[in-house]
C-alpha cells in the first residue's frame, strides 16, 4: 500500500473556480515527494485535500489507506502538518508553544528533544514567538509537526524565510526523518530543495500535473546544452552536426538529447580541422531549466486558461496530464537562443 494515493482529484472553490483538475499521484512509504508549480498552480489546494482540511469536489484521497476527512480520527494522529502560516499566539515563547502543542498531542515526543532537532533549543527556546525571525518561526512550525511522531509529514514550503544554513539543516532533518521511515510530501518554490530532497516529484500548472518522475527523469527528458565560440574565419556552416545550432556571431549554442554523441562528433571535427572551440561548455539541463521550460510550454498550450480565470476554462489537453517524464519526447534537439 502507498502512504498517499490520489485518483482523479478535483477541487472547485465556491465561486466556481477549479483549482485542482483531475490530479492523480501516489507517494510510497518512506519516500520524499515534492509538489512543484508556479504561484497559483494548485499545490496548497491539493495538499489541503490530503490533510483532510477540505473535501474534494471529485476523486479520492487515501492517506495510510484511509480517507483523511471521513476517517480524520484515525489519520490525524498519524500525520504531521506544517502549514504555510503557523498562526501561534505571539506572546508565548517557542518552548511554551511547543509544550502547549505537546499537551494536545497523544504520545508527544519530549519538547526539548523536538526543539533540539529543529535547532531551537537553548536560549532561542525562551524567545517569544513574535520576536522569532521568519525562519525560526518555520522551524517552530516544523517542531510542532514532528511532535506526534508522524508516519506521514506534510510540509508546505517548509524553508521559506530560512537562511541558507537553516535551510540546509532542515534538509538534513527531513532526510533523516525519511531514513527513519517517515513519508514526506512537500511543496516548494526552491528547485534546489526539490533536487536535494525529492525521491520523486510532480510539477503542477493550472491545477494539473504536467510532468512527474524522479528529478533525474524530469531533467533527462530535457535537452543538454553545448556552448562554444568559433575562431574568426571559421563559419558555423562548417560544423559537422546534423543538429541545427543557434548562432550569434561566432558564438554557438547547441541543444541536444544525445550529449555524448554530439560532443564526440564536435571534438573529433575540431581536432581534424585544428579548430579551437573557445569557452567550450557542455552540461545537462538543471531542474530549474526543466521547470521553466515546462512552465513555458504548458503556458503556450493552456492559452488564456490562467489560474485566476473565474470559470476555470478548458485546461491543458488531456494528454498533458500525468505525463511520465521518462516518456516525454518533446523538443528533440531543439535549438535555443544564444
Ligand atoms: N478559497 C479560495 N477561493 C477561491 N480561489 C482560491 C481559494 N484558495 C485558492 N484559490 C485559487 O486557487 C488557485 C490555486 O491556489 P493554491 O494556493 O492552491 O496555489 P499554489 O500552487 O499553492 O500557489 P502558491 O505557490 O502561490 O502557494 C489560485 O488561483 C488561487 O487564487
Amino acid at each position: 500500500m502507498d502512504a498517499i494515493e490520489t485518483e482523479g482529484l478535483k477541487r472547485r472553490y465556491a465561486q466556481g473556480f477549479e483549482a485542482v483538475r483531475d490530479v492523480s499521484f501516489s507517494v510510497r512509504e518512506g519516500e520524499i515527494f515534492a509538489l512543484l508549480g508556479t504561484n497559483g498552480a494548485g499545490k496548497t489546494s491539493t495538499v489541503e485535500l490530503l490533510e483532510g482540511l477540505a473535501r474534494p469536489s471529485a476523486g479520492t484521497v487515501r492517506v495510510l489507506g484511509f480517507d483523511p476527512l471521513a476517517d480524520r480520527a484515525v489519520v490525524r494522529p498519524r500525520t504531521g502538518v506544517m502549514l504555510q502560516e503557523g498562526g501561534f499566539p505571539s506572546e508565548l515563547t517557542a518552548a511554551e508553544t511547543a509544550r502547549m502543542w505537546a499537551g494536545c498531542t497523544t504520545e508527544a515526543l519530549p519538547v526539548g528533544e523536538v526543539l533540539e532537532r529543529v535547532g531551537l533549543s537553548g536560549r532561542r527556546a525562551d524567545v517569544r514567538v513574535k520576536q522569532l525571525s521568519g525562519g525560526e518561526r518555520r522551524r517552530l512550525d516544523l517542531a510542532l509537526a514532528l511532535m506526534g511522531r508522524p508516519e506521514v509529514l506534510f510540509l508546505d514550503e517548509p524553508t521559506t524565510g530560512m537562511d541558507p544554513e537553516g535551510r540546509r539543516a532542515t534538509w538534513e532533518l527531513v532526510r533523516t526523518l525519511r531514513d527513519e521511515g517517515t513519508t514526506v510530501l512537500l511543496t516548494t518554490h526552491y528547485l534546489e530543495e526539490a533536487e536535494q530532497l525529492a525521491d520523486r516529484l510532480a510539477i503542477m500548472r493550472a491545477g494539473r500535473i504536467v510532468t512527474s518522475g524522479t528529478p533525474e527523469q524530469v531533467v533527462a527528458a530535457r535537452p543538454s546544452t553545448i556552448r562554444f565560440t568559433l575562431p574568426r574565419g571559421v563559419g558555423h556552416e562548417r560544423l559537422p552536426l546534423s543538429v541545427p545550432a543557434a548562432v550569434d556571431g561566432q558564438r554557438v549554442e547547441i541543444r541536444t538529447r544525445d550529449l555524448q554523441g554530439a560532443l564526440t562528433t564536435l571534438l573529433l571535427w575540431a581536432r581534424e580541422q585544428a579548430v579551437a572551440l573557445e569557452g567550450l561548455q557542455a552540461r545537462a539541463a538543471s531542474l530549474e531549466e526543466a521547470f521553466l521550460e515546462i512552465a513555458r510550454e504548458t503556458e503556450d498550450t493552456d492559452g488564456a486558461d490562467g489560474p485566476g480565470s473565474a470559470d476555470g476554462g478548458p485546461g491543458a489537453p488531456a494528454g498533458a496530464a500525468h505525463e511520465d517524464a521518462g516518456e516525454m519526447d518533446r523538443d528533440e534537439n531543439k535549438v535555443g537562443t544564444v
